[in-house]
Parts: structure tokens; C-alpha cells; sequence
């Protein structure tokens, strides 16, 4: 089975053979076998039975824990490491609650080079970009107000923007959209479908929404239960820009009752026969 996209060749971010184990020789094995890849500029939704990894994989891309065995290499280099060239989002903002919320989104600048260096020249200008990413997601006006003055989905938009606005080359996405209302969800599924159409980014986003999944992915990979690896992939078919309204037609909805079957499958240990890649 493929799990690489050609018409997006060559290859982003590659997995192989990736196995990890927590906590020494009897620990739990979260990850066996694991293989994959994403192209540049390619967005994958990895969906799975809960537990079954799909965090673990997001930590060994972003070099946040080593794997056990296997490669795990990011722009042609093995993950020694935490990525420099990747933006995160995880299902909580984690924003400083000391800082504005444009202070927040302007965070990363000041860790991540070449910005740090030009900052102090720039800063004005990059002010300007943060301002611009808010205004993307619909929070023109709040930049001096701090976190705890926002709604958890504004939060959550804010924390998007710190992702996105050091242009970082990966965008790893863990459930960052779990805890918010559908409504809310369904608003920044629009408005990361719009970041992502200007920033380009190479996109891995974790969701146990499978039609979030079919709403922003190129390609949807589905993982077994633990030790997790990848058992079934479909592309999705559908052009862009997507609206809410595609989510309700019959080709969206069958895809995912297909996506549906493959996971609860995998919830009991079996593995259906790897669906058609479009
Ligand atoms: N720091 C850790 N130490 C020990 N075990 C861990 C650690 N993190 C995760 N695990 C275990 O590894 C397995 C995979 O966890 P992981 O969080 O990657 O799964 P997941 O698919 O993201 O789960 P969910 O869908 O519930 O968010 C689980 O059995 C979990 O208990």
C-alpha cells in the first residue's frame, strides 16, 4: 500500500519502520511497524481508534521523543530533535495568560530563526503579519486583550495563529479543534482552510472527526489499534475551496461511514481490505 501522494513528490516528512515503546523493555508499545509519508505541501488527517498512537506519531515527528526503532526524517534530515520548522497546535492553547494575544501569537518569533534574529529591525512588520493572521480567523480587534478575557474557540483560534506565523514549512495538528463546540469547530475548519491556501504548509492533523478529516485533508491515513500503524489510506476527492454544505452531500458522507468502518474495524483488532485510493 502507497501512503505517499505522487502527484506531490518528493516526500516532506517520511516514517519508516518506526517503532516506540514508553517506559523500558516492559512498557506499552504505542507505535509498531509504523510507515509513512507526507508530501510537501500535502495535508494528511491521521484518524484512529482512541490510544491507538496517533499523538505518539505527532511527538516522533516534532522530535519530541526519539523512536524506539525506525526513521523518522523531516525535510531530508533525521529528527534528532525538537523541529525548528514545524508549528504545533494541540487541543488546549496553552497560551501565556501574561500576554496579549498578539504578544501569544508573536511567541515563536521570538524563539524560532531567522525571525529572532530580525526581530528587533522588523518588528513592526511582523506585528503586522500577526495582526493580519488575526484578522484571518476573525479576531480583528482583540489583539490587546489577554487570554482569559477570550472564549475557549477564540483562544483556540489565537493559538492557531501563533502555529502558522513563523511560516513554519510542517504544521502538526493534535485534536485542536477537540474541545470546542461544533459550531466553533466548524467556523476554523473554514478558516485553517483558508490560512492554509495562502501559508502553504505541509499539514499533519490528529482528529477523531472524521468529517473534519474529509472536510481538510488531501488524504485521510487510518491506523490500527496500539501498537499503532497505518492500515488503510483514501484520498480525498473532492476540490477546493470546500464549504459546510459539502460535508451534507452523498460522496462526503459515504466517505466517511467508508473511513467509519475501517476504524471500528481496527477497534476490533481486524484490519479491512485497504480501500481504493482515488
Ligand atoms: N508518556 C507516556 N508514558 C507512557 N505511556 C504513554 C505515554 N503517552 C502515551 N502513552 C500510551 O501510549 C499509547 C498511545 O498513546 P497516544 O496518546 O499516542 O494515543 P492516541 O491515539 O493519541 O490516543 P487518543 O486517541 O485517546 O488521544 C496509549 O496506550 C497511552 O496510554
Amino acid at each position: 500500500m502507497s501512503t505517499s501522494g505522487s502527484s506531490y513528490e518528493p516526500a516532506f516528512v517520511e516514517i519508516d519502520g518506526v517503532a516506540m515503546r514508553y517506559g523500558g523493555a516492559d512498557g506499552t508499545l504505542a507505535l509498531r511497524d509504523c510507515t509513512l509519508s507526507v508530501a510537501r505541501g500535502e495535508f494528511v488527517a491521521v484518524v484512529g481508534p482512541s490510544g491507538c498512537g496517533k499523538s505518539t506519531l505527532m511527538r516522533l515527528v516534532t522530535g519530541l521523543w526519539p523512536a524506539s526503532a525506525g526513521n523518522v526524517v523531516v525535510a531530508g534530515r533525521e529528527v534528532a530533535g525538537p523541529l525548528s520548522v514545524a508549528g504545533m497546535a494541540f487541543q488546549n492553547p496553552t497560551l501565556l495568560p501574561w500576554r496579549t494575544i498578539l504578544d501569544n501569537v508573536m511567541l515563536p518569533l521570538e524563539v524560532v530563526e531567522p525571525h529572532r534574529r530580525r526581530l528587533r529591525r522588523e518588528r513592526e512588520a511582523y506585528r503586522e503579519k500577526a495582526r493580519q493572521l488575526l484578522r484571518i480567523v476573525g479576531l480583528d480587534g482583540f489583539e490587546a486583550r489577554f487570554p482569559w478575557q477570550l472564549s475557549g474557540g477564540m483562544q483556540q483560534r489565537a493559538s492557531l495563529c501563533r502555529a502558522l506565523v513563523h511560516d513554519p514549512q510542517l504544521l502538526m495538528l493534535d485534536e485542536p479543534f477537540g474541545a470546542l463546540d461544533v459550531f466553533t469547530r466548524e467556523e476554523l475548519w473554514t478558516e485553517l482552510q483558508t490560512a492554509c491556501a495562502t501559508l502553504k504548509p505541509t499539514v499533519i492533523l490528529v482528529t477523531h472527526d472524521l468529517r473534519e478529516a474529509v472536510f481538510l485533508a488531501d488524504r485521510i491515513l487510518v491506523m490500527s489499534a496500539r501498537p499503532g500503524r497505518i492500515v488503510a489510506e483514501r484520498r480525498v476527492p473532492f476540490g477546493r475551496p470546500r464549504t459546510l454544505d459539502d460535508l451534507y452531500t452523498a460522496p462526503v458522507q459515504a466517505l466517511v461511514h467508508e473511513l467509519r468502518e475501517h476504524i471500528s474495524a481496527a477497534r476490533r483488532g481486524e484490519v479491512l481490505e485497504a480501500p481504493h485510493a482515488a
